[in-house]
């Protein structure tokens, strides 16, 4: 046994590019993208898809905007093979659309590969083979000579058999499989040895894939060897450089950004990042950032539940709540400051003319991938004032003043703390209106109410409160409505109290729309209630605010 087990794994020597140019830029395009869900996603699952499960994919797929996709890996099953064909001769791919398969560079491979594609419009054939030293000795037992060998004879068939059936439009793909260990020098050996077969050129296009088939390093030294490669790959023009990062550490995000800062192309990936043990890049993730930058990724995640729901279906896994963007919690929260500073910021976006979002906590607009701001906040004992506020305001329209929203809180906090779990909306709303108002069976329910304007200035009212105890009539003076009504109350129900705050506001825009009206009076021993009244009526409104704010029974309160 090892006195430290980490021990027995050596570091990662980085490659030395003390000119790299990569740090210095910035995205501000979106890449050519190919999904690869339906093949390297696919080879990844338990149960893989059967071809039903994968047309619902594809068709997902293409409503997304993917101009490029990996479709299967035809020599590896009769379902794959199947799913090919019936793509081609169902013509279910739009001219805009290339179809990508895989196949080892083995003879016989290479034919049932070419076999699927017969008849499609255009086609992207991608072999592959592993590159690095520990692959080399271990895997394939041969010399780097015999691999770059492989990988020759096969690009020879691939394009003997393209050039045979020249009514497709070929494109031809090479990955080094496990390019991110092999050495600098020796990927560049081989990709230049493949190219130099197929003679790349617009008419002969080629795509030359760098994988981190397993993630085995930072980042930036990824980014490194994609800079390093790009930088003296003789036919850097004629290809295109795409990066297909896996997840192992991570950070497959972070290493396909950097590698498109270091001058890749293209990106390989699956949607949530499904994929070989820890996944492939998460497509979805890659372009959500592009578009919180401002730039279009050119990929539409508008109803994001939709594509959630279906890569769910298909691939029998579940999306995480917390994926980014994606997930059902990505926008949600719980916590009474994050809660705060985001009600401060729909406020404030309510107040101002400009487009630009803004939002504290919120990357992106939840709007923009079909979600509604509902869920944006929910309430628990990590909750604050603003948190319950915000729902009672975004789902009953009530606008709590601010003190209101103290007291409120403390029920809730006591609520949360006792039940140990989320307050819905509908527990909120009902422990609102039993503690507030407004309730159908209020002890003081306000019956009508009549008033007369007196000639020294005064208001003079009339009221009928049912109680339960049976029907009173209220009558007072004051210099307003609501003294009047605490006058009649006080001598009526034999209370002292004082109203010590008013509040009221309408509850839609137009003028026919609800008034709410908020209460607060002080009984004897500092006591304080509040009362909420909601009618067409602001006066009624303010009026049964007021016998809301009144203790249900008098013990205690007189
Ligand atoms: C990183 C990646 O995602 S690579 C893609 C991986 N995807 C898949 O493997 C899914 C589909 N694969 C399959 O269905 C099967 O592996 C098949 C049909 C392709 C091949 O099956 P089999 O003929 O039974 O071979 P097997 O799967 O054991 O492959 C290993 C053999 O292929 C060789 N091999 C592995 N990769 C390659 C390659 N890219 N090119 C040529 N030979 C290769 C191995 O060295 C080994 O050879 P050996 O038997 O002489 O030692
Ligand atoms: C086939 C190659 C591109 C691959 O999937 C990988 O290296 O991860
Ligand atoms: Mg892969």
């Amino acid at each position: 046994m090892l006195p430290n087990p980490s021990q027995k794994y050596a570091a990662f020597a980085p490659i030395a590019l003390p000119d790299r140019q990569w740090p210095d830029k910035i995205l501000t395009q979106a890449p050519r993208w190919l999904s690869t869900d339906l093949r390297d996603g696919n080879q990844a699952l338990a149960e893989p898809m059967d071809i039903p499960r994968k047309l619902r994919f594809w068709e997902q797929l293409l409503k997304c905007g993917f101009k490029e996709i990996e479709v299967a890996f035809p020599s590896a099953s009769e379902t794959d093979f199947q799913f090919v064909r019936q793509l081609i001769e169902e013509q279910r791919i739009p001219d805009e659309v290339t179809i990508q398969v895989l196949t080892q560079a083995r003879s016989d491979l290479i034919e049932r590969t070419f076999s699927s594609l017969e008849g499609a419009k255009r086609a992207t054939v991608h072999l592959y083979n592993a590159t690095a030293p520990l692959f080399r000795q271990l895997v394939f037992r041969q010399s780097k000579e015999d691999i770059i060998q492989l990988a020759v004879s096969a690009t020879r068939q691939i394009r003997a058999l393209c050039e045979a059936n020249p009514q497709t439009h070929w494109n031809y793909e090479y990955s080094p499989e496990t390019f991110c260990f092999t050495e600098p020098e020796f990927a560049l050996q081989i990709c230049e040895a493949v190219a130099d077969v197929w003679e790349p050129s617009s008419a002969r296009p080629m795509i030359v894939n760098l994988p981190a088939t397993v993630e085995v390093n930072t980042p930036n030294v990824y980014a490194d060897q994609i800079e390093y490669f790009c930088r003296h790959f003789s036919r850097r023009r004629e290809v295109c450089i795409s990066v297909h990062p896996h997840n192992d550490r991570g950070s497959g995000v972070a290493s396909a950004e950097l590698a498109l800062l270091a001058g890749a192309d293209r990106v390989e990936g699956c949607l949530f990042g499904n994929g070989e043990r820890t996944g492939n890049v998460c497509l979805v993730t890659l372009a959500m950032n592009l578009y919180s930058q401002g730039v279009s990724p050119q990929l539409d995640f508008s109803d994001m539940k939709l594509v959630v729901d279906l890569v769910e279906q298909c691939n029998q896994l579940p999306v995480h709540p917390r994926h980014p963007y994606a997930g059902k919690l990505a926008f949600t929260a719980f916590s009474g400051s994050h809660q705060d500073a985001i009600k401060k910021g729909f406020h404030a976006r309510e107040q101002s003319a400009s487009p630009r979002w803004e939002m504290p906590y919120l990357p992106v607009d939840p709007n923009d991938i079909g979600c509604s701001y509902e869920a944006v906040i929910r309430v628990n004992s990590q909750s604050g004032k603003s948190g319950a506020a915000w729902m009672l305001e975004q789902n009953h329209g009530l606008v709590l003043p601010r003190a209101l929203q103290q007291d409120f809180s403390r029920h809730v906090q006591a609520h949360t703390d006792r039940e140990g779990s989320e307050m819905t909306l509908s527990a909120l709303w009902q422990l609102y209106r039993e503690l507030y108002g407004p309730h159908q069976l209020a002890p003081h329910q306000l019956l009508d109410y009549r008033t007369e304007s007196q000639t020294d200035g005064g208001l003079a009212l009339w009221a009928r409160v049912q109680t339960a105890d049976g029907i009173v009539t209220l009558e007072g003076r004051g210099n307003g409505l609501l003294s009047a009504a605490a006058g009649a109350i006080k001598s009526c129900f034999n209370l002292t109290f004082a109203i010590e705050d008013y509040h009221e506001h309408t509850l839609g825009r137009c003028s026919e729309s609800r008034s709410a009206a908020y209460i607060r009076c002080s009984f004897k021993q500092g006591v304080s209630r509040w009362g909420t009244g909601i009618d067409n009526d602001v006066s009624r409104a303010s009026l049964q605010a007021l016998l809301n704010a009144l203790p249900e029974s008098d013990s205690g309160w007189k």
